[in-house]
């Protein structure tokens, strides 16, 4: 659901003003030193919590009829509820299994957040739908992470490991795809749409996966986009990788220009006698393309989205 029907100042202003949850700063949170200030208490005096309700948002659904009608309350319900938070470990970290035990041991078993009915479950859990339990989601308010300590220390957990390449922020649903295209560490493969490149570092995790540590894997994975900044974007996420089998282009999906290689697609060096380049069409085995949308799902990440819609 994109920036369809946006203008491009529109949708500047749009992704301006929506509240990026990974970027809260400490001094957001508290007064700087982990305490509240007094700034913060008058703030939310006059805060009030967002309408979650638009009567052109359900119109303009209803009428496109995605939703039987009988489930559209229960589909409303969900998009009034926040969104958790979503992580995938990079398992070709050579310190994937360290972090996998501390998510476990350590922060798993410590951490509890309280439900709707104010009853306690567990703030973070692996998605039981992910192999190996590489993906994992945290479900705490800011609330709760304001007054518990070991929810901090996640928190900056989390930012640390981000930045290493360790482990990803990525929503749960945007997961999927790349597991149903089963990719395995010699396929070459091309992510059509591909900024910011959350999708990419997955399908790089996974050409990763079972390559002897020390050697390169003998996948590819090309990822382009259209649009030249998004591709800045998505070679700052992907460089977290140190990868060699990764190549950025900038084109048009549609008109994507057909590619030869320098050597067969088995990795066979022999191929080549010294004299004669073995140039063939570069195929690929797997495609992703990750259409734009028009967005609006993430109403349930910035839930100011619903007064503007
Ligand atoms: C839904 S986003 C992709 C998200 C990305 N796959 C990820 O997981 O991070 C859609 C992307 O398609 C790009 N796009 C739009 N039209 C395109 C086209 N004709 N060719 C290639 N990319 C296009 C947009 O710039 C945008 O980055």
């Amino acid at each position: 659901m994109g920036g369809r029907g946006r203008s491009r100042t529109q949708r500047k202003h749009f992704r301006q003003s929506r509240e990026n949850v990974w970027k809260r700063s400490k001094s957001e949170i508290s007064g700087g030193d982990g305490q509240l200030s007094d700034g913060d208490d008058k703030q939310r005096t006059h805060w009030e919590p967002f309408a979650t309700k638009n009567e052109a948002f359900d119109e303009y659904y209803r009428e496109q009829e995605i939703v039987p009608h009988e489930e559209w309350d229960t589909f409303i319900e969900y998009l009034r509820k926040p969104l958790p938070a979503a992580f995938r470990v990079n398992a070709s970290s050579p310190f994937y299994e360290d972090i996998l035990s501390q998510l476990e041991n350590e922060f798993r078993k410590s951490l509890q957040a309280e439900d709707e009915e104010g009853l306690e479950v567990e703030a973070i859990k692996p998605l039981p739908w992910y192999p190996d339990n590489l993906a994992w989601q945290s479900i705490f308010s800011r609330n709760e992470l304001r007054k518990n300590q070991t929810l901090e220390r996640f928190h900056e957990f989390l930012k640390l490991q981000n930045e290493t390449g360790n482990i990803t922020r990525q929503e749960a649903v945007s997961m999927v795809p790349p597991l149903f295209l089963d990719v395995h560490p010699d396929h070459f493969v091309l992510d059509m749409c591909a900024a910011p490149g959350s999708k990419t570092f997955q399908l790089l995790e996974m050409v990763y996966k079972l390559t002897e540590p020390g050697s390169l894997p003998r996948g590819l994975v090309i990822a382009n986009d259209l649009d030249v900044q998004r591709c800045n974007l998505l070679i700052h996420q992907t460089k977290r990788m140190c990868t060699a089998n990764l190549i950025v282009t900038n084109h048009e999906a549609q008109h994507f220009p057909s590619c030869n290689l320098l050597r067969n697609h088995s990795g066979d060096s022999q191929a080549w006698n010294g004299t004669e380049l073995p140039i063939q069409k570069l195929q690929f085995d797997r495609v992703l393309c990750d259409v734009p949308c028009s967005g609006d799902g993430t109403l349930r990440k910035a839930p100011d989205i619903w007064k503007k819609w």
